[in-house]
């Protein structure tokens, strides 16, 4: 479903962010990217959902190489990207209902049925009045997720989806992860430091450091204590266990 093709990312200074980067993520994977601070991450998930242009190289996403679009086939292909983010990012003041219907107002459609589902899906029916600030973490991320689905999205990225929450919510909001996963087949991009968020959700992982990418591993379950010389050997060698 997504091609990087020898994709380097630039940003104002000589700093390379991405450098040469070549991977391919297939049809309803759930796949992880995994990086110390810095390493090019964020820069990653910037240019798959279109927020960044590469410097060099190509990214095709379902067999479209993106260079060759318009600005509004672009606008259009971002229209069918999610995206859930670790600050979770909803208007404060507006409900619960109101933040889920947001991506279905902006494309001048009324769904109140399709909110509700949304809703009823992330198991908030009961706080469809409720503003943000009445909500806990796992909440908030929950109606994120909500926000994320109502646009029936064919890939959804996560940034850091867990990292503002304590470990009830981690479950709560990674269970439900799991579950339009299984239900929906969505295509998924899952960026985090916490690895065993990674080793739960994903089949395979791509690990980056200072913008290169060290390696792509399959992931396996259990993680153990073993000490390692570098982060990038730990994240390799749990992943692969
Ligand atoms: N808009 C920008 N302008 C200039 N440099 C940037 C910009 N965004 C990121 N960078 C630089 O590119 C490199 C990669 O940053 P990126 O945010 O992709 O890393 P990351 O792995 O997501 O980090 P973190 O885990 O801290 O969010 C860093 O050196 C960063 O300072």
């Amino acid at each position: 479903m997504i091609q990087f093709d020898k994709v380097t990312k630039n940003y104002d200074s000589d700093l390379k962010a991405l450098h040469n980067v070549t991977l391919t993520i297939n049809q309803g994977e759930c796949f992880g990217v995994v990086g110390e601070s810095g390493s090019g991450k964020s820069t990653f998930l910037r240019l798959l959902n279109q927020l960044e242009r590469p410097t060099s190289g190509t990214i095709t996403v379902a067999q479209q190489v993106l260079a060759t679009l318009s600005e509004r086939d672009i606008k259009k292909r971002q229209q069918q990207i999610g995206m859930i983010f670790q600050q979770f990012n909803l208007l404060h003041n507006q409900t619960v209902a109101q933040n889920v219907a947001l991506p279905l107002k902006l494309r001048g459609k009324m769904e109140p049925a399709r909110v509700l589902d949304m809703l009823a899906f992330v198991n908030l029916t009961h706080k469809a009045d409720a503003y943000p600030r009445e909500l806990s973490g796992g909440e908030k991320q929950r109606v994120a997720i909500a926000r994320a689905l109502v646009i029936e999205p064919k890939l959804l990225l996560c940034d850091e989806p867990t990292s503002a929450l304590d470990a009830q919510h981690v479950d709560e909001v990674l269970s439900l992860l799991e579950k339009i996963h299984s239900q929906f087949q969505t295509t998924m991009v899952i960026v985090s430091h916490e690895l065993a968020v990674i080793k739960r959700m994903c089949q395979r992982a791509a690990i980056f450091n200072r913008g290169e990418l060290v390696g792509i591993t399959a992931v396996k379950s259990a993680e153990n204590a073993q000490q390692y010389d570098s982060y990038e050997a730990r994240a390799m060698e749990i992943l692969q266990q």
